[in-house]
């Protein structure tokens, strides 16, 4: 055993699983789900099935008689009325836009409560998703991209009604509302959710059509709406009026977000767009529009507008590709289940510091519920990218742990991560090396722990209505069996045994620390994470043990610690994490990565290869 003395925690998971909500909840789950299809069946709509969802809805598709497809989006049932009725809203908005790069309204249905916007079907797959399996994107994908939201731009820009200029905002651009077809290279924008008709011009000038418009508008009030808390810009978040800015925001968003591929805006200071190979006119285009100077922002964003075309123009051959190395290791392992996984984590409470300056419009709105379930207010942007990058770690099939530990001038990563499919390794080594450079670019001291499972091997308790834990048989907890190589046994490993967790919140029974520490005497690596509630008590775990010889006593003391916490009665949320090494790997803080550009001259880099 090692020599430090006491043991700790994760909590609080990012997004749901379905895995992990309670039985009954689950199966309220999935008999919406199939009310929605069967009604849609009803309708007469085809090959119906669920091709996505957001904070606010579900989305399926379905083909109607003639073949064409269809989506359906339907508002979640468990947000309030007032906001799901917003639903009808975006059905008008979407109503409103003729243009190719629009999936089409059909129609706004309702069936009782549940308001059904019908539209046409976006070929291909959100960006989002298209990112995750790929990794960054190349400088010339973003360049085209570049160059198709800049007419997207112009084109919300140059709205009319009737014969009036009259100016849409969309609200809400960003990967997974831009919908791509990689065959045809086509571009859709879909969610007209956060959509309005722009206040403002763009220099603080009101829009109106003509003098008895500009009498009847509001002009105190922004009629704003919240778009993705980790895209939109400044002025939205804050509930300013609405204008084109709100656009390019999420459009130099975008851009560096699946430049750099991570999962929001925030990681720019550290990781800026003039560090990741994109020719360096655009780079700067981009890293001027997310500026915190409005200024240097709206002049980029003038600039980017103005001259995106000829950027477009430059050659821009495709450089020989390098093979770019995981900052910290992290193993493949194929499986007939690919895990569903979740990631929960500690200690974010030294992640807070005041982010000055943002006042909060509307808080019932299901995007700002996130923004303060996630944590995010009141922490600086480095410390957001941070988390964002921990949370795209949990959406590729992996488990395994992190530990990051800033001291003094260095950053210290323990890790054990195993990927259950190889096609993902470019990309999940994208995303593993973001999460690492932008963790260098933390200046405060502390310790972040995070533990990713698999979800559908979560084990669920629920209790009677005396709080008791109701179970015929106790639930085995789960290990996999490993034969390592002799030098890896050799290494030394441990629990964190660093001092109390601030975030700790449940004190475990004795004897399930006592088997923890026995565990710590066999060479394994995982996770246990015991969240207790009053309708129930769940156990997050993964287990991989390293030395088959001692599988009879490693099996025996997990049965042991399971019956332990089977004996629980407070409620809270506390774990233990057991990684294979001590300081796998130590790092330099960089408070700024290192200019990076596509080569002005390629023809003449490609000549001297
Ligand atoms: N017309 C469409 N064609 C193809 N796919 C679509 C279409 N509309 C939506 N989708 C898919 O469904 C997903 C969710 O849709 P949408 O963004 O409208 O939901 P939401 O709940 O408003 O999301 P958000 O959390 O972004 O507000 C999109 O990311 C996209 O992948």
């Amino acid at each position: 055993m090692t020599d430090n003395k006491t043991i700790h925690n994760f909590y609080i998971n990012e997004e749901q699983s379905i895995y992990l909500l309670s039985h009954h909840d689950a199966k309220k789950h999935k008999q919406w789900l199939k009310i929605c299809q069967k009604q849609l069946s009803l309708l007469g709509y085809d090959h119906v099935e669920m091709i996505g969802s957001g904070a606010f809805g579900f989305v399926f598709s379905g083909s109607d008689h003639k073949g064409e497809q269809w989506v359906f989006k339907f508002s979640r049932i468990t947000l309030a009325q007032a906001v799901r009725d917003r639903l009808e809203d975006e059905a008008y908005m979407l109503s409103q836009i003729d243009n190719p790069l629009v999936p089409r309204f059909y129609a706004f249905e309702r069936i009782k409560k549940q308001g059904i916007l019908m539209m046409a079907r976006a070929p291909g797959e959100d960006l989002e998703k298209f990112s995750l399996k790929h990794g960054r994107l190349s400088p010339q994908f973003i360049t085209a991209l570049a160059l198709k939201l800049h007419s997207v731009l112009l084109d919300l820009r140059n709205h009319k009604v009737g014969m009036s200029l009259s100016p849409m905002v969309h609200g809400d651009i960003k990967p997974s509302n831009l919908v791509w077809d990689d065959q045809q290279r086509q571009l859709s924008l879909v969610d007209w959710g956060s959509s309005v008709y722009a206040q403002e011009d763009g220099h603080g000038n009101p829009i109106a059509s003509n003098i008895m418009d500009l009498m009847s508008h509001d002009l105190q009030h922004s009629n704003a709406r919240m778009g993705d808390v980790y895209f939109i810009g400044d002025e939205q978040m804050a509930g300013l009026k609405s204008s084109p800015r709100f656009d390019e925001q999420g459009v130099a968003s975008t851009l560096y977000a699946l430049a750099s591929a991570q999962s929001c805006r925030f990681g720019n200071v550290v990781i800026p767009a003039a560090s990741l190979g994109l020719p360096q006119e655009l780079a700067n285009v981009i890293d001027g529009m997310l500026s915190k100077d409005k200024s240097i922002r709206d002049g980029a964003g003038d600039y980017f507008l103005r001259n995106m075309p000829n950027m477009a123009k430059a050659y821009m051959p495709q450089l020989p590709q390098v093979d770019i190395k995981s900052a910290v290791p992290f193993w493949h392992a194929e499986s007939a289940n690919r895990p569903d996984t979740v990631v929960y984590s500690s200690r974010k409470s030294f992640l807070r510091q005041a982010d000055a300056g943002l006042v909060l419009k509307d808080v019932n709105d299901a995007q700002l519920e996130r923004y303060y379930r996630e944590f995010l207010i009141d922490m600086g942007d480095t410390e957001k990218a941070f988390l964002a990058s921990i949370s795209r770690l949990a959406k590729y099939p992996v488990v395994g742990g992190l530990s990051f530990h800033w001291k003094e001038e260095q950053l210290f990563i323990e890790s054990s991560l195993i990927l259950h499919d190889i096609t993902l390794k470019k990309a999940f080594t994208d995303a593993v090396n973001n999460t690492v450079k932008i963790a260098q670019g933390i200046v405060q001291k502390g310790l972040f722990k995070c533990c990713l499972f698999d979800a559908r091997t979560t084990i669920q308790l629920p209790r009677n209505k005396q709080g008791q834990l109701e179970f015929e048989v106790l639930p085995k907890i789960h290990y996999q069996v490993m034969n390592v190589t002799a030098t890896e046994l050799t290494r030394p490993h441990s629990y964190f045994e660093d001092g109390k967790d601030p975030d700790e919140q449940l004190t475990l029974p004795k004897e399930v620390l006592k088997g923890v520490f026995a565990l710590n005497q066999i060479h394994h690596t995982g996770c246990i994470i015991v969240e207790s509630l009053p309708d129930r008590l769940k156990v997050h775990h993964y287990y991989r043990l390293l030395d088959p010889s001692k599988e009879q006593l490693f099996n025996a003391i997990l049965q042991k610690i399971m019956a332990s916490i089977a004996t629980i009665t407070d409620y809270g949320v506390a774990g233990f994490m057991k990684l294979p090494y001590k300081n796998t790997r130590q790092f330099d803080l960089i408070s700024k990565q290192a200019d990076h550009f596509y080569p002005r001259n390629p023809k003449q880099l490609l000549s001297q290869l």
